[in-house]
């Protein structure tokens, strides 16, 4: 059974979208501005009208409360969302010293002003925070569009270790076609509001069916913390 299962799904400009990804599975997703990424991500996470079903592990999402859905299928926006002051106030669960140096943040990261922060660091940050309450499914827009290569790379790492330790399922938007192909074996492009599965090398399948994941093994040998 995929982690994540969307069937039929629809919401504004989008659709119908039939997509599986695997338990430790990371499946991307490419396409031009305004094609509908972000959309799909937000009508994913239940956060924006939609039609058809996603499922978490065989159960629909409209059978959950919303914020309880959020909190296994987790949407990471570009910078987050932030309501107090000071970042610490965002991880009530605390966040240690060896995940902000993951990403290439001092320890002093949480007693930081929020307003002082760059938008990079606010990105790395809103993504410690999502990975702090262990959600099943990664839904990333961008992780990595406000970032140097350094951190990039940073991130990367970090992504793919939680995919490993937590057999989460990651669905991954990118613009950038080498990115995707680092993260991902499977890589789609949102065109016309329907996924196409790309080939090796990057053109699209010529087959725009359903865009099914399950009978592949996940990927997660070789967990490294
Ligand atoms: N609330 C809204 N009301 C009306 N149109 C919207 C709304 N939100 C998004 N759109 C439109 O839907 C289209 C898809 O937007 P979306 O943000 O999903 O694009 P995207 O593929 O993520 O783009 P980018 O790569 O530039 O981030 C755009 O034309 C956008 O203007």
């Amino acid at each position: 059974m995929p982690a994540l299962a969307l069937h039929q799904l629809r919401t504004r400009h989008i659709g119908p979208v039939d997509l599986d990804v695997a338990a430790g599975e990371c499946v991307c997703i490419r396409g031009a501005s305004g094609s509908g990424k972000s959309l799909l991500l937000r009508a994913i996470a239940d956060l924006d009208p939609h039609a058809g079903e996603a499922l978490l592990d065989g159960r629909a999402c409209s059978s959950m409360p919303g914020p309880a859905w959020r909190r296994r299928v987790a949407l990471v926006m570009a910078e987050g969302q932030w309501w107090a002051d000071t970042v610490g106030e965002h991880f009530p669960a605390g966040c240690t010293p060896t995940w902000l140096d993951r990403v290439g943040l001092p320890a002093g990261a949480l007693d930081w002003q929020v307003a002082r922060c760059s938008t990079g660091e606010r990105q790395r940050l809103a993504l410690l925070r999502t990975l702090m309450q262990g959600p099943a499914v990664l839904l990333l827009d961008e992780p990595t569009g406000n970032l140097d290569e350094d951190s990039t790379a940073r991130v990367e790492a970090v992504l793919d270790d939680y995919r490993r330790e937590h057999a989460a399922a990651l669905l991954w938007v990118s613009h950038d076609p080498r990115q995707a192909a680092r993260v991902a074996r499977r890589r789609f492009l949102l065109e016309d509001g329907k996924l196409v599965e790309e080939e090796e090398g990057g053109k699209a399948a010529a087959d725009k069916g359903k865009a099914a994941g399950a009978d592949r093994p996940p990927d997660t040998e070789g967990a490294a913390w």
